[in-house]
């Protein structure tokens, strides 16, 4: 077992693309814990989908053996965390498992709303902090001016910040320095009773749930039997192991340190993050458990192809059993059929789980609108969630209807905030606070989610050139003038594109709809009439008119293979429509109708 004077437990905390992962990848590669030869860039990333985004989705964790300038050998625990707001209930939740941070911060940026977000996380975990001011190999970068936007904006001494270059490796010895000696070493009692904290989990098709645990008290060994406290059941604990990055096994983990345990658990959902394990027969003090993640994005999720609904179930049941944080429910659809309405913690995770299901199971899909949840007040006093637009009750009968508002940040260079405050605005934004640091503005913004949800991110990146940074939280539920806006579709209800709008804008936005499905629905033998309704009232209209459309018209030599060729791509394009009546509607217009351009 490891004296407790001589770890060192830290994650790393940044903006995207700081170079979080470059700086693990260094940390490892400097100590030696990777053999040079199976050094792959972002060791850390372990998902596909994450290294082709370049993005960290899951929370990661290694162990370094690191010799100090003094002669003594440390063991230094890093958790790697997610920079996406989506992710942040994961960054807070695994900032509870250490002691210190490593403040990464971009020395050609400066400070953005993630650094924020992420660094108090960190100041509310009671960490001790050490800045490290990256890509300092750049000519751009300014290691004072960072320096003092880190003490400006955020208040934290910057005096021993750390100048690195995680690409050239400069920097990289006085980092490892640092965390020995400004860190603190964790406390705990190896002779009290065991008393861990289930850091994360999830499933390996091998191994079932693995469970990554921080010991606070006493000792865990491999065939013991434990005790998860939040749900009272026991598990025979048939490994026990440290990430080196790869699962090492040991022989016992005591006091501050972090490793994992497998236990024959099937599903991720029988695990509970920030839950406390203890021995079979011992009674702990459970210590303060977390908020679990709360999906607060819904849409539906129909396979293209009506047939492979049984393939979806299987494929959503799959990836539930590694991500508790997402919610399915089946749906029945008019114009869809069957498919499954889904939560999700954000755009980002909705769109991870979309292109998982389509490239690891290889079914095409349909998303429907995100939707925010709201809160529907009856005239007879009862009240429900509304997960659905599809599902709203006839107006006459509803009171009134409170949907969730967030706390907005931004941190935009001035020439942008006009911008910036315009899109805000048009999005029905309060304006809280507005600040300065240096040639940076920072606004805070209250926001109704639901005109966050969809395209804000990429709205506020194409008006501010990809220099604004962007981060909320969830504030309150409050009450709107809101309603359902319906679209029709040849006079047929097409309930996948039907939303919830507030009363004021409806009419744009169902013009802009219309209009939209004009162009994205191809012309049919017949005349089209495409509306926008509230109840029974069309608030706006377009007509698509008739046409014979004939792909062969271009072939007049009589080339039957070129012919046959046209034939068949146009019958392949075809099973990317789906039939409302009599209409086609191509896949993409599900998504593309929906985007609003200012
Ligand atoms: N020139 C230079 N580039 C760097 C340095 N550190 C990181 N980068 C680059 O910056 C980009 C982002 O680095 P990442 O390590 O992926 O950033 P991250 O903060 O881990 O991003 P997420 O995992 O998505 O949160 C990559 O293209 C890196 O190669 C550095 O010191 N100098």
């Amino acid at each position: 077992m490891i004296a407790l004077s001589h770890i060192r437990n830290f994650s790393i905390v940044a903006h995207i693309d700081h170079g979080k992962s470059t700086l693990a990848d260094r940390l490892i590669q400097s100590t030696n814990t990777v053999a040079e030869r199976d050094m792959k860039a972002q060791m850390l990333d372990s998902m596909d989908i994450e290294r082709e985004r370049g993005i960290t989705i899951k929370a990661n964790t290694v162990r370094i053996d690191y010799t100090a300038q003094n002669g003594e050998a440390y063991v230094l625990n890093l958790i790697d965390t997610p920079g996406h707001v989506d992710f942040a209930y994961e960054v807070s939740r695994s900032m509870r498992a250490v002691e210190g941070s490593l403040l990464v911060v971009d020395s050609t940026q400066g400070v953005e709303a993630q650094t924020l977000a992420n660094v108090y996380h960190a100041i509310d975990a009671d960490h001790e902090i050490v800045p490290v001011f990256n890509k300092i190999d750049l000519p751009a970068s300014d290691v004072s001016r960072v320096a003092e936007q880190v003490e400006d904006v955020i208040g934290i001494d910057a005096s021993g910040a750390i100048a690195v270059s995680a690409k050239t490796g400069e920097g990289i010895n006085e980092t490892l320095e640092a965390i020995v000696q400004h860190l603190p070493a964790p406390t705990g009692d190896v002779d009290a009773p065991l008393k861990a904290m289930l850091v994360d989990s999830w499933y390996d098709s091998y191994l079932g749930v693995i469970v990554l645990v921080r010991i606070i008290d006493g000792k865990l060994k491999k065939g013991e039997k434990v005790k998860f406290l939040s749900n009272d059941t026991i598990h025979h604990v048939d490994r026990i192991g440290v990430f080196r990055p790869e699962m090492t096994p040991v022989d016992e983990l005591g006091p501050g340190e972090i490793g994992f345990l497998t236990a024959s658990i099937k599903q991720v959902r029988d695990t509970r993050v920030g839950d406390t394990i203890t021995h079979q027969r011992e009674e702990v003090e459970p210590l303060p458990g977390f908020q679990p993640a709360q999906p607060v994005v819904f849409c539906g999720l129909f396979p293209v192809d009506s047939a492979l609904f049984e393939d979806l179930r299987e494929a959503i049941d799959k990836l539930a059993l590694n991500d508790a944080s997402f919610s399915f429910e089946m749906e029945s659809s008019a114009a869809l059929g069957f498919g499954f309405r889904c939560g999700f913690l954000g755009l980002l995770h909705l769109e991870v789980i979309r292109d998982r299901i389509e490239r690891e199971y290889d079914i095409d899909l349909i998303t429907t609108a995100p939707s925010v949840i709201y809160h529907v007040h009856m005239r007879d006093g009862t009240s429900f969630d509304l997960h659905n637009p599809a599902d709203m009750p006839d107006m006459t009968h509803v009171d009134h209807i409170e949907e969730p508002r967030i706390k907005a940040t931004i941190l935009v260079p001035d020439e942008y905030l006009g911008e910036v405050l315009k899109l805000c605005q048009d999005r029905r934004g309060i304006q809280e606070d507005l600040t300065y640091a240096g040639s940076r503005a920072m606004a805070v913004y209250d926001l109704p989610l639901n005109e966050v949800v969809f395209d804000f991110y990429d709205r506020l990146k194409s008006v501010t050139k990809g220099y604004a940074s962007f981060d909320y939280s969830l504030k309150d539920y409050r009450e709107d003038n809101l309603v359902k806006m319906s679209v029709l579709v040849n006079d047929e209800p097409v309930d996948a594109l039907s939303m919830m709008v507030h009363r004021d804008r409806a009419e744009t936005r169902g013009r802009a709809m219309v209009e939209k499905l004009k162009d994205l629905i191809p012309r049919h033998m017949f005349k089209i009439p495409i509306q926008a309704a509230i109840g029974g009232k069309v608030i706006a209209r377009e007509t698509l008119s008739a046409m014979r459309k004939d792909v062969t018209a271009k072939c007049y030599g009589g080339d039957a293979s070129r012919k046959r060729k046209l034939l068949d791509k146009q019958k392949a394009g075809k099973k990317k429509m789906r039939q409302f009546g009599k209409v086609d509607i191509p896949q993409e217009a599900f998504i593309s109708a929906l985007k609003m351009d200012s």
